[in-house]
This record gives C-alpha cells, structure tokens and sequence, in this order.
C-alpha cells in the first residue's frame, strides 16, 4: 500500500486533523507532523517537508483551514494578539495578509495560487467565521476528491494515448519509460500525475502478461500489442525526489524500475536493453501556450528526448495551469538555498547490514554531509522552463492535447 502524504481527518467537521509525511525523512523514516495553523502549513512547504504542486496546494488550503477553526477555540482565542475577533471585516483583512504570507512560501508551482485565489474570493463572500469555515470545509474536500478522481483520469488518458500512437506507428514490443522527480501519490492526493500514467501503464502490462487462453481484458487499450516493461526514474539533484520519492514508491508498487543518475540519460537511451518510447513528467505551471515549469533537469530530459525521437510527455490536472501569463518566459523560478545543494542529507546507514543507525531512543539517525567546499558560490534553480517545442503532448483529465499543423497548442478547453 503506498503511503499517504497527507492524513486529514474530517470525522468532526468543526474540528479537523491534519497530519502531513515528512518527505525529507524518507525512504528510511516514515514521521507524520501535526498542522494547526497557516504558520505550520508555510513552514512545512517552504522546507519542502511536502512538496509537488498538487499536495502543496492541499497542504496550503487545510492550514488555512485549521486556522479558522483554531480562531474558534476559547483556549486560543484567549492568548492571541494579531487578530480583532470582534470585528469580522477586520479578520477578514488580516486573513488576506494571512494567504499573501501563504503563497510566498513556494512560488512557482501555480496549483497554490489557483487554491488561495479561490479561498480569497469564498473569503470575501463570507458573512462570519462560521459560514467561511464551512465553506473552506467544503472547498478542501472538493479539492482532495477532484485530485485523486483527475489523477486516475489521467493515467488512463496519457496510457491509452501512448499505446494508441505506438499502435499506429506498428510498434508491438515491450518498451521502458523515463520520468524525473516524484509526481505519485507522495506529491498528490493520491495515484500521482506522470506516476500515475505509469501506474496505469504497469496495470496494462500486467494484463498482458497473461497466457493468451487466461488473457484478461486490458482496460486501457483493447488492441496495442506493445507494453511497458521497465521504468528509469532520474535520481533527480541536488534534492533527490526521484532517488527518494519516485524509487520509493515504484519499489513499492513493485513496478520494474532501475534508478539512474540525471547526467546517464543520455547513455541509457543508447544502451537500454529495451527501447525508451517516452518520458513522462509532471508541471508546476504550465502556461498559456504550453510552456511548462518544472523539476530543474527536465528542459535536457526533453531535448534529450527530441534528440533521440522519444516522446516527451507534461502531465498535469487543470489546478496546474496559468491561465494568465502567456510563455514560459514570464515565470518565476524559485532559487533555493544554496546548502541544499552543498550539502546531502540522509539517513546514517550501517553499511553491514544496510539498515538505519539507530539512536538511544531507536529512531534512525539522520546526517548532514558536505559535498562542496562552503565558500562556492552555487546556483540553486528548483524548476526550469521546457519550452512547448520540445513537448509532444499535454496529458490532463480532460485528454491529451497535442500541437496543431503550426507546432502550437490550442489549450482553450482548459481555460
Ligand atoms: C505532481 S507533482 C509535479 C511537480 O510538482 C513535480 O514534478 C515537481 O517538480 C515537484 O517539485 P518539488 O520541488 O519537489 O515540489
């Protein structure tokens, strides 16, 4: 089973939990922190503790949530300063600060923005406390849904389409499929995004696998013959999500993967013993005329693709696009800090027996380790920008988009 990054429970409407994973402690540690207020939501993301535009954008709305109803509890209302609780319109105004401060936090991927932009507006059509609460409620649980529903969608859309278009080119084989960063269920609600279409690409397999007399019915392609055999997720530097994240999760769904290092790409296309058919990789901004954001190495994951004619995939829901700003030339791209790059951080390892170094209280030991001098100047980008050039096709839940006669997409239906 793979493992929730966000635990919400909603049993008491007026009372939620929120429990997010710990990303940075994986693969080895599996932490849950507790979120109670906007404060605990900002740090959690800026830290990258969760991260992935769509479980940001959850993460961000339930801490907004938990806010509200923190407001409503005696025990917290007593001691705090910063808000007049007998002036609803005052609340209000210190709210937006609030959801200002919010998205500060991560500022590229857009799926935050698009949430706060309609918290805002529920915000500003709220009479008191309690009508924005239930609303907030509502809108929180919509949002998780739609993700999780949207995510299988795609899966199933970028699949079909891929195994449709190998179909009609007369390929018939087993093939394998690149992807960077992590884009499952650690960075959604669940299934993922670009995982998600190898998940369903896995799903499909398997039911080829079958002697033809048991055969069972493929659900995602009645008659390509071709299927998806291995997985090459990139390691995905200076942060690691594909390493930690991506192999984590494939291990555990048991799909076929073999990890490898963002500068063999290009060697492992050559060499790989079944041919790569394409590459699928998630967005935190696609905008207006497709040009994409995303995990930093994605713009030579795609050139590279181009190069040795492998399809070079986007997948995203409709939470991920910006449908204001026009090219790729018009996004901010988050720099980090530079010591996420100097250093590793990991899990101490017992190299006899492969497993964590324990410490007195039995928690696995985690370590910084240098890797560059301290005084280098680094240059840290999260994301770069894959121009639309360089992409085959737009997987969504509405369907795959790809480019007319002129090399450009036409996105309007989403809009
Ligand atoms: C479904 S997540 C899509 C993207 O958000 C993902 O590929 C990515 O780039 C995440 O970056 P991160 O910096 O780990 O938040």
């Amino acid at each position: 089973m793979s493992l929730e990054a966000i635990k919400f429970n909603k049993s008491n409407p007026a009372n939620v939990t929120v429990e997010v994973l710990d990303q940075l402690l994986l693969p080895y540690t599996t932490k849950y922190i507790p979120i109670h207020s906007i404060d605990d939501g900002y740090r959690v993301i800026k830290t990258m503790q969760v991260r992935g535009a769509p479980a940001i954008a959850i993460v961000g709305s339930l801490s907004v949530l938990l806010e509200i109803q923190l407001l409503q509890k005696e025990s917290f209302t007593k001691s705090q300063w910063y808000y007049n609780l007998s002036n609803w319109n005052d609340v209000r105004s210190r709210f937006q600060d609030r959801l200002a401060f919010l998205l500060s936090s991560r500022p590229t991927a857009v799926n935050l923005s698009n949430a706060l932009k309609e918290i805002s507006t529920t915000l500003n059509k709220s009479d008191n406390i309690k009508a924005f609460d239930r609303s907030l409620f509502e809108f929180v649980k919509r949002l998780i849904n739609d993700d999780l529903s949207n995510n299988k969608k795609m899966g199933d859309n970028g699949a079909k389409f891929l195994l449709d278009t190998l179909e009609k080119e007369g390929f018939k084989d087993e093939f394998a499929v690149l992807t960077i960063c992590n884009t499952g269920s650690l960075a959604t609600s669940g299934y993922g995004t670009a995982l998600g279409v190898i998940r369903s690409l896995w799903e499909d397999s398997k039911t080829k696998s079958y002697p033809t007399n048991i055969k069972k019915k493929a659900k995602t392609t009645e008659n390509s013959q071709s299927k998806m055999v291995h997985v090459y997720p990139l390691e995905t530097r200076p942060y690691n999500q594909g390493s930690r994240l991506t192999a984590y999760e494939l291990v555990q769904e048991q799909i076929p993967a073999t990890l490898i290092t963002d500068s063999s790409v290009a060697y492992r296309i050559q060499t790989s013993p079944v041919p790569i058919k394409a590459a699928f990789v998630g967005a935190d901004r696609i905008v207006r005329n497709g040009d994409t954001a995303n995990k930093i190495g994605t713009f030579q994951l795609a050139i590279l693709c181009k190069q040795f004619g492998i399809k070079f995939f986007v997948v995203a829901p409709n939470t991920t696009i910006d449908n204001i700003t026009q090219t790729g030339e018009d996004i901010i791209v988050e720099e980090r800090h530079a010591d996420e790059f100097r250093h590793v951080t990991g899990t101490a390892i017992d190299l006899n027996t492969n497993k964590p170094v324990l410490n007195e209280k039995e928690e696995p030991v985690s370590a910084k380790v240098g890797i560059s001098p301290p005084q280098i100047n680094v240059w840290n980008p999260a994301f770069d920008i894959t121009t639309h050039a360089f992409i085959d096709g737009i997987v969504t839940e509405k369907g795959v988009f790809t480019k007319n006669a002129d090399g450009e997409f036409e996105l309007d239906k989403l809009f």
